[in-house]
């Protein structure tokens, strides 16, 4: 993971936002770099709304001064930019390391384009050697992990110190290793389908555009 990697593929996605747009605004360490561009770019006169996905991307867009819109507000988002933990040739991701993946599923599926951004580190031949997170409510946690093992996967409850990790939705994470003989379609429905579940971290078919860099080092737009 090499810093200067994120801040170049994090910096060329947002030559892909115009004028006009209402931009989804990804969470991370590398849409970081996306965000700070485009304050840049509102400073020399770029026109956006954005839509942040966490409450720690709202606050980073207002200091960098992108005007925010309200979701309820909008009919659709143009572009949504964000970061993944781990990507396959399928364009299939695990996100919600940084535990934000409720909203960034929503606004990622609310947007006409998804583009993701990645250092190399994160593109994989196969899915599962992050842990998936995903996000229950507290109410009833015990019977939803014991559900969630049950369809064959090994939860275990994201911890902040001592006490659980809260998302910006008031709800716990479990970080679940997943078994490699279940295709991710059924692993993502499997696991909406149990209640307490709010979501999970699987984005299957929802990526348009992955800016990574090849082998030398040079970015590297790939698109299905
Ligand atoms: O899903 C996410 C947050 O919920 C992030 O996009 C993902 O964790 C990648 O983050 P980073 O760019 O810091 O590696």
């Amino acid at each position: 993971m090499n810093e200067n990697d994120k801040q170049i593929v994090g910096e060329k996605a947002a030559e892909f936002v115009k004028d006009g747009m209402v931009v989804g605004l990804g969470t991370g360490s590398t849409v970081l770099y996306t965000i700070k561009r485009l304050g840049q770019l509102v400073q020399e006169g770029l026109n956006i709304k954005g839509i942040p996905t966490s409450i720690q991307t709202e606050k980073l867009a207002k200091e960098v001064g992108i005007q925010l819109v309200n979701f309820s507000k909008i009919e659709q988002i143009d572009i949504a930019i964000d970061g993944a933990d781990e990507i396959n040739p399928n364009f299939e991701l695990i996100k919600g390391g940084g535990g934000a993946l409720l909203r960034e599923k929503i606004i990622a599926k609310a947007a006409k384009t998804f583009i993701v951004v990645a250092d190399p580190t994160k593109m994989v031949e196969r899915l599962g050697k992050f842990r998936l997170p995903v996000e229950v409510i507290p109410f009833g946690m015990e019977m939803t992990m014991k559900h969630i093992k049950a369809i064959g996967l090994s939860p275990e409850l994201r911890l902040n110190g001592a006490t659980p990790f809260i998302t910006d939705n008031g709800n716990y994470i479990f970080d679940c290793s997943i078994p490699n003989h279940i295709q991710t379609e059924i692993i993502e429905r499997e696991l909406n389908l149990i209640p307490g579940v709010v979501e999970n971290g699987l984005f299957v078919g929802m990526t348009d555009l992955v800016i990574t860099l090849d082998k030398n080092g040079d970015v590297e737009i790939l698109s299905k």
